[in-house]
C-alpha cells in the first residue's frame, strides 16, 4: 500500500519551459551583480566556500567563482552551489509578482485528492529546498506548501543516485516499496526503482520509448490506492 508520494518538479508539476524560459535566465542575468554585492555576507560567502569544495579549487576567487557558475550554467550542472545561489535571487522574482511558479491543471487537484486520502506528500527536486518552497508558495494557484510534509534537494543526493533514494526512505521512516516517486526522467526513476520505490512518469511532451516505468501524461490518471505493493 502506497503512504508516501515523493514528486520530481521540473517537467513532473510543472513545465521545463518555466524552469529554463523564465527560471533559469532571471537567475542568470542577476548572478555576477548579486555575488559581487553578497560575497562577503551569509549565506552567499558559505554558498561560495562550498562551491570552491565542490570544485576542489580552494583558493578561487569571486571572479573565479563567477564564471564556474556561468559554466555550471550553461551544462545545467546540479551543482549544489549554483542551486543555492540560484533559490535566493529568484526570491525577488517571486515576491516581486515578477512570475509565478507554474503548475499543470491535474496536479492540485490531485496533491489535494491524494492529501485527503492520506498520503504524506513530498518533493525532490535539484533545486534547493528554498527554491522548491517559492515555487510551491507562489504558485499559479497561490500558496500550497501546506500540501507538503517535506522537501529533498541535491543535499540528499543527486536524483540519478540509488542511495539518495535509500536516503529519502530512511528519513521518512517507511519501506521504500510504501513509497511512489513521480518524475519526467527515467534514469531517475530507474534509480528510485532500485531503491524499492515504486514508480510512475510523467509524459508531459515527447514520448520516453526507452522507459519501462508506468506512463501517465496527467496527474489525474495517478491512482496510489490502485498500485500493488
Ligand atoms: C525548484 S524549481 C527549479 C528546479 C531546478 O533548479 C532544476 O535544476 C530542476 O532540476 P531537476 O533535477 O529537478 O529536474
Ligand atoms: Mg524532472
Amino acid at each position: 500500500m502506497i503512504r508516501a508520494i515523493v514528486t520530481d518538479i521540473e517537467g513532473t508539476t510543472s513545465d521545463i519551459r518555466f524552469v529554463h524560459n523564465v527560471l533559469f535566465p532571471y537567475a542568470r542575468e542577476r548572478l555576477a551583480g548579486f555575488v559581487n554585492a553578497q560575497q562577503y555576507q551569509e549565506p552567499v560567502s558559505t554558498i561560495l566556500n562550498n562551491l570552491r569544495d565542490e570544485v576542489g579549487q580552494p583558493n578561487a576567487n569571486t571572479a573565479e567563482l563567477i564564471d564556474i557558475l556561468f559554466a555550471f550554467m550553461d551544462e545545467d550542472r546540479k551543482s549544489t552551489a549554483l542551486k543555492a545561489l540560484q533559490g535566493i535571487i529568484w526570491r525577488d522574482g517571486y515576491v516581486n509578482g515578477d512570475f509565478t511558479g507554474h503548475l499543470y491543471p491535474d496536479v492540485l487537484p490531485a496533491l489535494e485528492n491524494w492529501k485527503a486520502q492520506g498520503l504524506d506528500l513530498y518533493v525532490y527536486s535539484s533545486g534547493s529546498v528554498a527554491a522548491q518552497k517559492l515555487l510551491f508558495g507562489y504558485s499559479d494557484e497561490g500558496d500550497i506548501t501546506h500540501l507538503f510534509s517535506g522537501y529533498f534537494d541535491t543535499l540528499v543526493g543527486a536524483k540519478r543516485e540509488v542511495q539518495s533514494y535509500r536516503n529519502i526512505a530512511t528519513q521518512l521512516g517507511l519501506p521504500p516499496s510504501s513509497i511512489l516517486f513521480l518524475s519526467d526522467i527515467h534514469q531517475e526513476l530507474d534509480a528510485a526503482e532500485e531503491a524499492g520505490f515504486r514508480t510512475t512518469q510523467l509524459i508531459r511532451g515527447d514520448d520516453d520509448a526507452a522507459s519501462h516505468h508506468h506512463q501517465v501524461n496527467s496527474f489525474s490518471t495517478i491512482k496510489p490506492e490502485q498500485i500493488p505493493s
